[in-house]
């Protein structure tokens, strides 16, 4: 099953226009969006998940038409939405049992089941009994898959789910995502390049509602071999520097400044060359120098 988006379009109300002639093809397994604040994830993510409506366009996840057949969607959606609420008050096991029960698992002793095996796989059976309220972060996220898992769904979606955990809880988290299954769309949206260089077999990168490029992140990464150079810099060079050259990113370490340009051949002046990863591949097309290259595998799209 594939979930194909093709010229999906839209404008707020305001003017802002979010989505701009989207076209995507996700295969099972984990997809990574990335894409800076206001890129457009979230209007993407609330539309395959049936919360929003798009001006024009059309997605379609298998046979079902996203769009139009709202019920049968959601019939194998699994959402862990970017502001996801808790009743700090109620027992994690309480909720879940609730959540099952909406999701249509009548059977009471199969919904024991259910709820004790997610709750198992989310590393969270021993907290079952406490209010979601004193959970941590990274629990309320695992809570947040449990749920997002319920009905066995073939399209999960997670919006920006490792904003705000800490080192470890983030590995927990990747590693929760890496183990559902294989034949599973997994769309991961984040701001967090290493988060999608960790997981996901395919990416793309949005902004400005368009999506820039897609392809798979080490793909991306040859892409730019050969045009990613270093300088170490003090920050009042920075300035000329910026008028001279295509500066992708700046960094501050120890106490010096990081300069990465982008150049297809030596810029010289004390640049040395680097092996380019993710961060650079992103930042690059973001900043415009990526999309029009070809390359096979990928596909400049906008
Ligand atoms: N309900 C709304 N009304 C008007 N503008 C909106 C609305 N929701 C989002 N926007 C705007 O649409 C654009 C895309 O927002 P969206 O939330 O989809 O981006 P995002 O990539 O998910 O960013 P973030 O990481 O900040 O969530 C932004 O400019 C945002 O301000």
């Amino acid at each position: 099953m594939e979930l194909r988006i093709q010229n999906l379009s839209k404008r707020y109300p305001n003017g802002t226009q979010a989505l701009a002639d989207v076209t995507l093809t996700v295969k099972p397994g984990m997809f990574g969006l990335l894409g800076p604040n206001g890129a457009g994830k979230s209007t993407l993510m609330r539309t395959l998940a049936t919360l929003q409506e798009a001006d024009s366009g059309s997605a379609t996840l298998g046979e079902i038409n996203v769009l139009r057949d709202k019920d049968a969607v959601r019939q194998v959606l699994g959402y862990l939405p970017q502001d996801f609420g808790l009743y700090p008050k109620v027992a994690a096991e309480d909720l879940l049992e609730h959540l099952a029960t909406l999701k249509g698992i009548r059977n009471a002793k199969e919904r024991k089941q259910v709820v004790a095996a997610l709750l198992q796989q989310t590393n969270l059976h021993a907290a079952r009994k406490k209010p979601l309220g004193s959970f941590s972060g990274g629990m309320r996220q695992r809570f947040g898959i449990a749920q997002a898992l319920l009905g066995n769904p073939r399209l999960l979606i997670v919006d920006e789910p490792t904003a705000g955990l800490d080192p470890e809880e983030r590995v927990r988290f990747h590693n929760l995502l890496s183990e559902i299954g294989r034949d599973v769309i997994v769309i991961l949206s984040t701001h967090i390049v290493s988060d999608v260089h960790e997981l996901c077999a395919q990416m793309a990168v949005m902004n400005g509602g368009r999506v820039l490029l897609t392809g798979e992140p080490q793909a991306v990464i040859s892409q730019l071999s050969g045009r990613i150079w270093r300088r170490f810099v003090e920050k009042a060079e920075l300035p000329t520097l910026q008028s001279q050259y295509q500066i992708i990113s700046t960094r501050l370490v120890t106490g010096r400044t990081r300069v990465h340009v982008y150049s297809e051949s030596a810029p010289g002046a004390g640049f040395e060359p680097v092996e380019p990863d993710l961060e650079d591949a992103y930042f690059a097309t973001i900043k415009g120098h990526v999309r029009d290259a070809p390359a096979p595998s990928l596909q400049a799209q906008g």
